[in-house]
């Protein structure tokens, strides 16, 4: 059986995901996508999905009967309103990180699928289905280090648009470290506190980069992540885990070591689409089995919750500079894990 999926929002990762869904994974097809921009729709339709419908807007998509799964991939503030559409139509729905820009659009996605009591989200954190953030937790969890004390981190673009903002250093940017370490140390946060490093020239002036965020968890692992969004170098994202008994790393792409001119080099990566490609191909491959099987397994709606919370905090957390709580509504059992 092939599943009909629609996509909203054909902007960078909207394509991507169509092309992955049309050539990639097996066992999908892309019927109808759509956008704000309607001749940009139209342009990838062309390009992935010849046959698919373009209708004029999300909620039309969502309506159409032959969609039987949706795709979001729209601008992060428009995600509440199409998840909540797919949710009152009884529609499977994959939606791109963030799951709402705002805790409180989560907490309604939430409690609206835990009524349905069926799992039908699921957030677009792709980086539990990296394989190298999998062999770090598989290390973790079988000991190897011991207990898990601190976490250094760092999420580098080589730079920004001027659309960016700097509350998106947090929503958008660091919002994937704030789901991967949930689900790698199997904690919640409690804590953040944000700190403004000397500022690089390469920003643009409305922007404060690079900043360091500092999390604490209910086990009192403390976290560090620098971000640095114009970093000019390349897209890097580190991690290093320390426990009583070790550090573990996390591996850098493969990439072929050049010795030349008395010169040690590799490649570094540039953009995201690039660093994490097998991470999404895997990701996405899950959500289409996961709908035909009736199980999702990838991040929840609880996570995108949990996630946005944390985010909100540390956005408040750059406006103070206090180390600021974080509290979480009680998780509903239908999220139990
Ligand atoms: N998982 C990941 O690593 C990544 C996730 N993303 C997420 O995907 C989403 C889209 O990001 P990009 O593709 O980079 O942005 P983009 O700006 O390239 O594309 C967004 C598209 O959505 C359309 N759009 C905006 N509002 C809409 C609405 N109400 N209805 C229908 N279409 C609408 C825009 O016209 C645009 O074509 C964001 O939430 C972003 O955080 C983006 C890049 C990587
Ligand atoms: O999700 C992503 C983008 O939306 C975001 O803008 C980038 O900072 C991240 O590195 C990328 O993974």
């Amino acid at each position: 059986m092939t599943l009909k999926i629609g996509v909203i929002g054909a902007g960078a990762i909207g394509e991507d995901h169509t092309r992955r869904c049309m050539q990639v994974v097996s066992g999908a097809e892309i019927v109808a996508i759509t956008d704000v921009n309607l001749a940009r729709a139209r342009e990838v339709a062309d390009k992935y999905a010849p046959d698919a419908k373009v209708p004029e807007s999300g909620e039309a998509l969502i309506a159409l009967p032959e969609v039987e799964a949706i795709i979001v991939t729209s601008w992060g503030g428009t995600h509440a309103q199409y998840v909540l559409e797919a949710l009152k139509h009884g529609k499977y729905v994959f939606c791109e990180k963030p799951l709402a820009t705002e805790a409180e659009d989560c907490r309604k996605i939430v409690e609206t699928e835990a009524a349905l009591g069926r799992r039908l989200v699921q957030v677009g954190f792709m980086r539990p289905y990296d394989s190298g953030y999998r062999a770090l937790k598989k290390l973790i969890d079988a000991g190897e280090i011991g207990e898990v004390l601190m976490v250094h981190a760092a999420h580098r673009n080589a730079r920004v648009g001027e659309n960016y903002t700097i509350q998106m250093s947090v929503t958008d940017t660091l919002v994937h470290e704030l789901d991967v370490f949930r689900w790698m140390l199997a904690d919640d946060y409690v804590s953040a506190q944000v700190v403004f490093p000397r500022r690089t020239s390469k920003a643009l002036p409305h922007m404060r980069d690079p900043q360091i965020i500092m999390l604490e968890t209910r086990k009192g692992i403390r976290i560090d992540v620098e971000v640095f969004v114009n970093c000019q170098y390349g897209y890097d994202i580190k991690c290093a885990v320390v426990g009583e008994l070790g550090e573990a790393i996390l591996p850098l792409p493969a990439a072929v070591e050049v010795r030349k001119s008395a010169k040690q080099s590799c490649e570094i990566m540039t953009d995201w689409k690039d660093r994490f490609i097998a991470a999404y191909d895997v990701e996405l491959q899950d959500f289409v089995d996961g709908v035909k099987a009736g199980k999702l397994n990838g991040a929840t709606s609880w996570d995108g919750y949990c996630a946005s919370v944390a985010a909100d905090v540390c956005v408040k957390a750059q406006e103070s500079g206090r180390i600021e709580p974080i509290t979480m509504m009680d998780r509903p059992a239908f999220y139990d894990r």
